[in-house]
């Protein structure tokens, strides 16, 4: 089996698949290092014989991971790093090390599947636009905060803002103006997400006027999923890319 590891800014997403790559055995998201081994603990039948992952921490909470890893299940995890060119998709940044290794592996992932001109969307703690030709030539992206950041910011700075998060979801049921502090954030800020992917299809549509395909991904995807129609939404690409970028032979 081959546990393959997404660690982002607030979440490790975690799958186990077959040696052959053909079956998802597992899948998981949590919160912290403890919270993953806790559930690979828990996992029944467990067998990892390789690991792969990537990280956009910091390379001492990475490495703490990695030693961890080998640890409890006694593989060596085989980390993303950053390339100026992986097949003929080349990296758009002025300094490839620069790019989110995230952002990069969904690029990957999505041209891959695509075989055209891609717009990528990943709306996690932070929301990430990047765009790939149909040669592809990553032409660069943007990046703005996600949900969990606007939220944050609207209540760290303000004295009234405040209310709890089981009205928060309830908000969400649908996007009419806001008549509660809840709803009217949770709602004002599920238009801005809406309003930049919008943008970026604008932008995408300018851009490739031969035709793109759009891919979304990441845990807010499913609140802009509509303001693209053909989209794709594929919560795994960054395991896609993963693959890609960290082949185990
Ligand atoms: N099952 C889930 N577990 C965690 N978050 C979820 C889930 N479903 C939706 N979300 C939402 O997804 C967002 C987090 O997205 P995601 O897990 O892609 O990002 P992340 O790991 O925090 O950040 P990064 O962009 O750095 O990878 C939050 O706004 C959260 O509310
Ligand atoms: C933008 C995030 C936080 C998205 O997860 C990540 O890709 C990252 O830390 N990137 C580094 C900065 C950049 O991509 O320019
Ligand atoms: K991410």
């Amino acid at each position: 089996m081959i546990l393959e590891l997404d660690c982002g800014n607030s979440f490790i997403k975690w799958r186990v698949i077959s040696v052959d790559g053909a079956q998802r055995l597992l899948a998981g998201v949590v919160d912290s290092d403890a919270a993953l081994f806790d559930s690979l603990a828990a996992a029944p039948e467990l067998r990892v014989s390789r690991c792969r992952l990537v990280s956009v921490r910091s390379d001492a909470e990475t490495e703490q991971l990695v030693a961890r890893l080998r640890e409890s299940l006694g593989v060596d995890a085989v980390c993303a790093q950053s390339a100026s060119q992986v097949g003929v998709v080349h990296n758009g940044y002025e300094d490839f090390r620069r790019l989110g290794l995230d952002r990069w592996l969904a690029v990957l992932g999505a041209y891959h599947l695509g075989q055209r001109a891609c717009l990528v969307v990943d709306l996690g703690t932070a929301v990430t636009a990047d765009f790939v030709s149909a040669s592809g030539m990553h032409l660069g992206g943007f990046i703005c905060p996600g949900l969990p950041l606007m939220r944050d910011q609207l209540s760290t700075h303000t004295r009234r803002i405040r209310y709890d998060r089981q009205v928060a979801l309830a908000a969400l049921q649908e996007l009419e103006p806001g008549r509660s502090t809840a709803e009217a954030v949770e709602r004002g800020c599920v238009l801005m997400l809406r309003g930049f992917v919008a943008e970026q299809l604008l932008q995408a549509q300018a851009r490739f006027p031969e035709g793109f395909e759009v891919f979304l991904t990441g845990g807010d995807a499913g609140l802009v999923q509509d303001v693209v129609p053909g989209a794709q939404v594929v919560p795994d690409l960054v395991f896609v890319g993963l693959a890609i970028a960290c082949p185990l032979s």
